[in-house]
């Protein structure tokens, strides 16, 4: 438990209809009892007056309450003010907290960082939370919520259990080897060992195979590719624009490079245009789109070419699209995925169409938990070693590959890492979370 007590605005920026004040730390039921001039029946909203410690002077007449820990979402004694939503409300408030002896401003992430410390979450569920903190359509939050709610940290425990088991048997074997019963050519290993390691590494396995969670957070990305004047920048305006409620424009880190992170039917995207292409000379031209290209699609999920059939880039899922087809000057395509005209609209719809379905294909399926990058890493070390103690005939070496998973699994979720990587997530969270 930490001995200072914390505060800070828990919902959004002000001006708001409510403003929450959450108070956490051994300090909080003293600091309510300072400003509302009584402790509130535990667990109950209850109406006060607060006013200033000092001066009395009266702050808000506001709704309160007292969550006496360890049952809290921090695990600490909790108070929450739930004030009228002025800056000059809250910040009255705020000033009247600072005050009191004990209490201070939480950082970034620090209610959830307690939570976490206190054991209330584990590290895969406090990332479930980071991404449902930023998820902005459906698909995200749904996925979000699964790995907050633990679903991840669920199997983890299991397989921890399974582990468990497997060394405890092993070990047992261990202690038995001195007495030199094991015949030539006996396994020294207990029986259906290796079986146990393989039907564990099959279950991580199939986390492993699922879609990941950075598509599902930055968007399937989607890449339009082409020539310039080959219709890229209607196409990309038209599939964007209708879908603006929550964009965020970026200037793309590559120099004339836009992207947009859109939600078609849930499923969030990033569309990335290749604008601006200084043209040069007329031969050149295409040569640069379609050197653009190929560097974009790297990263792409998908490639959009509105280029010369058949020379778009290889490295990536791409779709032939003939763009223009309202323009007699346009050259045709023989066996384009989709025949389009952004500006009239036609065929537009169709393309939506297709491209949700094949992005919820490949991003993660509505409620399920996705491995993030780090969570990946760590489950594919411990399958690796569990495909290591699967083949291994010495119990002493199966005994320390059963002792690395354990360890990677126990990294996982948190019961042991670094600080560097508690800052780094925790960082993400916004102050008063
Ligand atoms: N006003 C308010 N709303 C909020 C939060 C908050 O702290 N305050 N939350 C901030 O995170 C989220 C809800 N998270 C919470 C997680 C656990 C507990 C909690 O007290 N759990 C106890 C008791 C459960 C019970 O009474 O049934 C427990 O699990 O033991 C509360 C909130 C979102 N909404």
């Amino acid at each position: 438990m930490s001995a200072d007590t914390i505060f800070a605005l828990g919902s959004g920026q002000p001006p708001a209809g409510i403003a929450v004040i959450r108070i956490s730390g051994p300090h909080a039921g003293p600091a309510l009892h300072a400003l509302a001039g009584r402790l509130p029946r535990p667990r109950h909203a209850a109406v006060a007056t607060l006013r200033h410690p000092a001066s009395h002077e009266e702050l808000d007449r506001t709704l309160v309450l007292w969550l006496p820990g360890p049952a809290t979402a921090t695990g600490e004694d909790t108070a929450e003010l739930h004030l009228h939503g002025g800056r000059a409300v809250i910040a009255a408030v705020e000033a009247a907290l600072a005050t009191l002896p004990g209490l201070r401003r939480a950082q970034p992430g620090e209610f959830t960082r307690r939570a976490f410390a206190n054991g209330r979450i584990d590290l895969a569920e406090a990332e479930g939370l980071a991404d449902l903190l930023s998820a902005e359509t459906e698909l995200q939050r749904r996925s979000a919520q699964a790995m907050a709610g633990g679903a991840l940290s669920r199997a983890v425990n299991t397989w921890r259990e399974m582990l468990l088991a497997l060394s405890a048997r092993l070990e047992a074997t261990l202690d038995f080897s001195d007495e030199d019963d094991v015949g030539e050519g006996e396994s020294a290993l207990p029986p259906g060992f290796a079986a146990g390691c393989t039907t564990l590494a099959a279950q991580l396995h199939e986390w492993l195979a699922r879609p990941r969670a950075e598509p599902l957070r930055e968007g399937f990305r989607v890449v339009l590719a082409g020539p310039p004047n080959a219709g890229k920048s209607t196409l990309f305006n038209a599939l964007v624009e209708a879908e603006a409620a929550i964009t965020a424009a970026e200037p793309g880190t590559t120099r004339d490079v836009i992207t947009r992170t859109v939600a078609l039917d849930g499923v969030p995207f990033t569309f990335v245009d290749t604008a601006g292409l200084r043209e040069e000379g007329a031969g050149a031209v295409e040569a640069i789109g379609i050197e653009r290209a190929r560097a974009e699609a790297v990263a792409a999920d998908l490639v959009l070419w509105l280029g010369p059939e058949g020379q778009g880039p290889s490295s990536a899922t791409l779709w032939e699209i003939e763009a223009q087809v309202d323009r007699a000057d346009a050259p045709p395509k023989a066996a384009p995925m989709h025949r389009l005209s952004a500006q009239t609209g036609k065929g537009l719809a169709t393309l939506r169409t297709a491209l949700v379905t094949h992005a919820r294909a490949a991003l993660p399926k509505p409620g399920e938990a996705a491995l993030n990058q780090r969570q990946h890493v760590l489950l594919s070390d411990v399958a690796t070693v569990l495909d290591h103690a699967a083949r291994e005939p010495d119990p002493l070496l199966a005994a320390e590959n059963l002792r690395l998973a354990r360890r990677a699994l126990d990294t996982l979720v948190g019961r042991t890492g670094t600080e560097d990587m508690l800052d780094a997530l925790f960082g993400r969270f916004c102050i008063g979370k």
